[in-house]
């Protein structure tokens, strides 16, 4: 295909025009952990088309240039890149001659690898009093020599280099030098974390665009080198608009490969296949992304379902907070308990390692989309593994896929009326129902399950939060993302008193389904030592349970939350209890009318206000890991009670070590 009249180039997006699709892929090995060869099977076995070497990576590696040159060639992979060479340009002569010898000596081994593209950073450190004359001087004699053997150099300007930060100052150097082995490389994470503007892309001629470095990043206020080189992740999991990139790198007529380069202090560390497959995930993501195909939304919750290592305990606080109790499943160890649209399946059978763990989990979540069959195909076509459960014939089969940190979500069909599986439930099965709560637990303010049928109070479920192992937290972001086009909010770092917790919002846009993953510190993860173990990049169930038994919640959505508070401890219902000082604080911040602090200080409600609205909350005490939160949002509030959570890990550390 022919790249003439590049600065007009068709944009992509064009009406009429079809979109642009990835050509190629490829991945810099510094992305993945692992050796050098781990890294390179790693990457074929992702279906990845090529790599960039990572000098670091060959240099530390026993396999000779030859036999990684043979070994690509085995594994179907091309080697795109050889990277990063520094500080070359903008130098005194002197030393700019030493550079040159330098400079050859990568020639020579690019050759013995057969690489013919290497990545030049702009000069971070030895560059003297700056004229740009002397760096396209150098620039240019840089290609010359390069040109003899057959090598082109990609100029890429690092967000902290010393003179040239900026992709448009490289290019201007690299349009004066003028050389047709010179060009630039576009590196999303040094251009979108300085807020450059990617609409100036058009202004360079695709084909002068050599090579294209995608990363993503949570948006985050530290020197831009730290947060480059700690916390970069794959397209999608971060905050970064990547989208836009594409779109405009496209319009300038782009066609070389789209390469990912991650430094990530947790893919370092993490294994090296199933890394790969997250980064192959991602670039499917925003190839899809770009091209406009956005996933369809979630309409709302169809269910969650809780494994409790005490499902007595379970039954008993949602029939005090008003549930009502439909009984075992007709075939499964299962029960389930409803408040208006709200409802929560819970599950009796318990594993060694929950027992072992001292601990609940949300095992599954069950979402309503428009059409299943699509959501499921997709999550397939994502690499997603399948979630599953033996059902009888005459049962409703959902169709289920696992997320990352091993919750399993089921997709249902969108409906305001019960679902069709509710009726496989029956009230009536020999007196487990109310009896489930009964032999632990009989006794004063217990009452039986079918007189406290739903009250009304209780709407839906609002949120449901999942604990997330550290080292998957970015592979859940992107999970909900390219399956369900949720977009994470701003995150943030709750104080507990076992660390800090980050916590990131997953949500459609209109609110019907909301996510908030919380991270759970390094410090407290059991298997921590475990992660490197499935080798395969499958993921090990019961492992995976024991991880995530931290405390997590589903919230439910109420009317009226300070009266569900009132009958709920009418009922028996422990609460979480919340701190005196709490109270002190809330008086503090809001003029609050005082029989109305009264009334929240009385009920352990808790309470938030912003520009949109008010907030009041409360949380019950928790069962094993799990407990719930049953929420009142006022006049389109929209957050999770800011200074809440830090409370509520407080109280939950407290009660924990009674
Ligand atoms: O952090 C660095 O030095 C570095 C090196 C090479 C790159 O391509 C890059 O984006 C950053
Ligand atoms: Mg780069």
């Amino acid at each position: 295909m022919s790249q003439s009249a590049p600065a007009v180039n068709a944009n992509a997006n064009a009406v009429n025009a079809e979109p642009t699709r990835m050509s190629r892929t490829s991945i810099a090995t510094v992305c993945l952990a692992g050796t050098f060869e781990e890294k390179m099977r790693a990457a074929a076995e992702a279906g990845f088309d090529g790599i960039e070497v990572f000098e670091p990576d060959l240099v530390a590696s026993p396999l000779s240039p030859e036999q990684v040159r043979d070994l690509a060639a085995e594994l179907g992979l091309t080697l795109d890149l050889y990277q990063p060479f520094r500080d070359l340009e903008g130098v005194e002569e002197s030393v700019f001659q030493d550079n040159l010898r330098r400079l050859e000596g990568k020639f020579q081994l690019m050759q013995r690898l057969g690489v013919d593209l290497i990545l030049l950073c702009s000069n971070v450190g030895t560059a003297t009093s700056w004229e740009d004359e002397v760096a396209v001087d150098q620039l240019r004699r840089a290609a010359d020599l390069a040109a003899g053997y057959q090598i082109r150099i990609a100029y890429e300007a690092l967000a902290w280099g010393r003179f040239v930060n900026t992709y448009e100052h490289a290019w201007s150097l690299v349009e004066q030098a003028d050389r047709p082995n010179l060009g630039v490389c576009l590196d999303s994470f040094h251009i979108l974390s300085r807020r450059g503007d990617v609409s100036g892309f058009r202004a360079i001629p695709g084909e002068k665009v050599f090579f294209v470095q995608m990363a993503d990043a949570p948006i985050m206020l530290m020197d831009v080198l730290s947060w480059s080189r700690h916390h970069r992740n794959f397209p999608g999991e971060g905050g970064f608009d990547l989208v836009t990139f594409m779109r405009e790198l496209y319009a300038t007529g782009y066609t070389g490969p789209i390469s990912l380069e991650v430094f990530s202090d947790i893919y370092r560390q993490t294994e090296s296949v199933r890394t790969a497959r997250e980064a192959m995930r991602s670039l499917q993501w925003l190839d899809d992304a770009q091209a406009g195909e956005a996933p369809t939304h979630p309409t709302g919750w169809d269910f969650a379902e809780v494994r409790a290592a005490e499902p007595a305990d379970l039954a008993e606080v949602l029939t005090q907070l008003g549930f009502e109790d439909h009984g075992r499943h007709r075939t499964k160890d299962v029960h389930l308990f409803s408040a208006g649209h709200a409802r929560v399946v819970t599950n009796d059978r318990t594993e060694a390692p929950l027992e072992h763990a001292g601990g609940s989990v949300i095992a599954s979540i069950g979402l309503q989309v428009p059409d299943p069959r699509t959501t499921a195909d997709h999550a397939r076509a994502l690499h997603y593994p399948k979630a599953w459960r033996a059902n009888r014939a005459d049962e409703m089969v959902l169709r289920g896929v696992q997320a990352p940190d091993g919750t399993e979500v089921f997709l249902a069909p969108t409906s305001a009326a019960a679902p069709q599986w509710v009726a496989e439930y029956g009230r009536n099965d020999g007196g487990r129902v109310a009896g489930a709560a009964a032999p632990r637990d009989a006794g004063a303010g217990t009452e039986p399950a079918g007189v406290v049928a739903g009250d009304g109070l209780i709407l839906g479920i609002d949120h449901v939060n999942l604990a997330q192992p550290w080292q998957w937290f970015e592979e859940g972001v992107l999970f909900y993302r390219s399956l369900f086009g949720l977009e994470a909010q701003v995150s943030n770092d709750v104080p507990s008193p076992q660390g800090l917790v980050r916590s990131e919002v997953m949500r459609t846009p209109d609110g019907a389904v909301r996510v908030p993953l919380n991270l759970i510190p390094h410090g407290l993860d059991p298997g921590r030592s475990s992660t490197t173990r499935t080798v395969t990049g499958q993921i090990d169930h019961d492992e995976l349970r024991l991880k995530a038994a931290y405390p997590q919640h589903v919230a439910f959505l109420a009317s009226d939350a300070v009266e569900v508070a009132r009958r709920a401890r009418a009922r028996g219902l422990r609460m979480l209890p919340v701190p005196s000082n709490y109270y002190e604080d809330l008086a503090a911040r809001f003029a609050l009318d005082e029989a109305f602090l009264a009334e929240l200080r009385e009920n352990d409600v808790m309470y938030d206000r912003d520009e949109g609205g008010e907030f009041l909350h409360f949380y019950t005490r928790t069962v094993g890991t799990v407990f719930f939160e049953v929420v009142e949002r006022r006049d389109g509030y929209e957050g999770y009670g800011a200074g809440s959570a830090p409370v509520r890990l407080a109280a939950q550390y407290d009660l924990d070590r009674q």
